[in-house]
């Protein structure tokens, strides 16, 4: 009898202990194994692993996952109680534990008509009330009723806010912004506290004729509240009108604090507002969407609301091995906490989707970006990897070198537009079309080359490269069929459930951000410093900081 066979302990079959085993046992196939070249298995993995939603393609089949894998992360899923907890969210359960609320920005896209999950009814008319009073006021602006304090129709809108104040409204307006619904009105995003994004604005603007968006969840937020206080000065100063005056005309307010907007002096015709339920990081649905919806029309606002309505429909009916939010997740997952995979890349094809890499940053990091669980104890493994990237195009001219031959293994997600309507012919079309082509192609090219590595030369080539390609960094590809408001409130819905899935895997709460808040505390000492105040809680001392503050104190004498 081998005595050893006793003596060693069986592991016990838990999902996380088969997914580490089968980590270890993969670790030992390439992305070249898996895809497999042309033989019939690596075929069907590749087609398994392709879906259509609408007009978005994903495929995952770069990703270093087998048909196992995925079995195994399904299992790890149910044994988390996904579903349940899926059910949870949209049924406006207190899933947002530790500010004990729920999270049901779901509410702000649920269509008119058709009824909501029970749980959920009273959220989607307060959420359907305040679009009605949106509807309104973006009519007004667009009728050319809108008018400043000197009697001037407004032809100028600044939208302040920062985080899920800004980077919503700003992605969809950078990225649908070549048709703007209105000729006349001009949309501009300000959210860096230091004025810089403002200073330009003010030269260039009439004051006589620019509208000022206050977006702001807390409207507590220092960044937005100088930001808007400059703004207002700047008005009164070259309109030689008192602020309350100006206020009453020239600003309008998007925030949780009806009463603090109040308070400001914003009439309750201007206020918009949204609730606590609602995280920033996933406002763009509500009315922080103001200056999309004034910018690009109403209608498309709903088209917006509606790509993403659809992906709730997806994730709430599809079959866990079928739901491509739960896949996503699942894959990202495996990335980071199986395969150790610290960094993840977000590289649009598009530039018009420039922003894509910093909406998702914020919307994934600052949701996923803990380490202590829902059960207060810490998370004993990787959560939320780092999320960063660019503009694909650009990108390839900068960083991509260290990802083909650098030491890192990074994940990434190749997002591509297949077709574009600009509305133009003849040569320029021509020409336009072309550039189009290549780079379609060259995101094809990155995202097979990034997985097979030096797979992906043609044999006769490969004796010439003077350095191989690693290869095995796993990516996925997103195709939209083009670039549209639906095709983007699809997107980001997706990553929007992507982010919950995951929370529930690693067992995290996804709405808080306590984190930012400690930054924010110090930095209010510091400013009271610089500014000669008496400070309320004085910093602790480190010869670092004191001696930077001194050289700064210096410098602006
Ligand atoms: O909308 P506000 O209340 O002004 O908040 C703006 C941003 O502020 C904070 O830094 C939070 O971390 C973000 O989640 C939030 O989006």
């Amino acid at each position: 009898m081998n005595v050893s066979t006793f003596s060693k302990p069986a592991r016990v079959y838990t999902p996380l202990n088969a997914l580490q085993s089968h980590a270890e046992q993969l670790q030992a196939k390439s992305l070249a194994d898996l895809l497999g070249g042309e033989c019939q298995v690596a075929k069907r993995r590749a087609e398994a692993l392709r879906f259509d939603l609408g007009s978005l393609h994903l495929d995952f089949s770069k990703q270093r996952v087998s048909e196992q894998t995925l079995s195994l992360l399904m299992d790890w899923a149910r044994s988390c109680r996904l579903e349940e907890r899926r059910e949870a969210l949209f049924a406006g359960r207190h899933v947002n534990v530790f500010e004990n609320r729920p999270a049901l920005h779901m509410a702000a896209r649920w269509p008119e008509g058709e009824p909501a999950p029970q749980g959920m009814e009273e959220a989607v008319a307060f959420c359907q009330a305040q679009r009605q009073k949106l509807a309104g006021m973006v009519e007004r602006l667009h009728a050319r009723q809108w008018f400043g304090a000197t009697g001037q129709s407004i032809t100028d809108v600044v939208h302040i806010g920062v985080g899920g104040s800004d980077l919503g409204p700003k992605l969809v307006s950078e990225t649908l912004g070549q048709c703007p619904s209105q000729q006349h009105v001009g949309v501009h995003y300000v959210s860096s506290m230091d004025g810089a994004q403002l200073l330009p604005l003010i030269e260039r603007l009439n004051p006589e004729t620019t509208l000022l968006v206050l977006a702001s969840k807390s409207f507590t937020t220092a960044d937005t509240q100088f930001n808007v206080k400059t703004a207002l000065t700047w008005l009164s100063e070259a309109l030689e009108i008192d602020v309350p005056t100006l206020c009453g005309h020239q600003l309008i307010g998007v925030s949780t604090r009806a009463d603090k907007m109040t308070e400001f002096g914003i009439p309750e015709a201007h206020q918009l507002e949204f609730k606590e339920w609602i995280g920033g990081r996933f406002s763009i649905w509500s009315p922080i969407g103001v200056s999309v919806a004034m910018q690009l029309g109403m209608e498309t606002f709903d088209q917006l609301l509606e790509g993403a309505h659809a992906i709730d429909q997806h994730f709430l009916a599809a079959p866990l091995h079928e739901n491509v939010p739960v896949l996503m997740a699942v894959i990202g997952a495996w990335n980071s906490q199986f395969l150790n995979i610290a960094t993840h890349a977000v590289l649009p094809y598009d530039a018009r989707m420039a922003s894509v890499p910093a909406y998702l940053q914020q919307l994934e990091m600052e949701s996923n970006g803990k380490s202590v669980g829902l059960d207060q104890k810490l998370v004993p493994h990787a959560t939320c990897p780092i999320i960063w990237g660019d503009v694909g195009p650009n990108a390839q001219h900068a960083f991509y070198q260290l990802l083909h031959q650098g030491s890192h293994t990074v994940s990434a997600d190749f997002i591509a537009v297949a077709s574009r309507e600009h509305g133009i012919e003849g040569p320029l079309a021509d020409t336009l079309n072309a550039q189009e082509h290549l780079t379609l192609a060259n995101c094809l090219a990155q995202s097979q080359l990034f997985a097979l590595g030096d797979d992906a030369i043609p044999a006769v080539s490969r004796g010439q490269m003077a350095q191989g390609y690693r290869g095995n960094q796993p990516n996925s590809v997103i195709l939209m069929q083009r670039l549209d408001a639906w095709n983007i409130g699809a997107l980001l819905a997706l990553y929007e459930h992507k982010v919950f899935v995951q929370s529930v895997l690693w067992n995290v709460n996804p709405f808080d951000q306590p984190g930012v808040e400690l930054g924010k505390k110090l930095a209010t000492s510091l400013y009271q410093q610089l500014e000669g105040e008496p400070v309320d809680t004085p910093t602790v001392f480190d010869p670092s900081t004191g001696a930077l503050l001194e050289k700064i104190q210096a410098w602006r004498q």
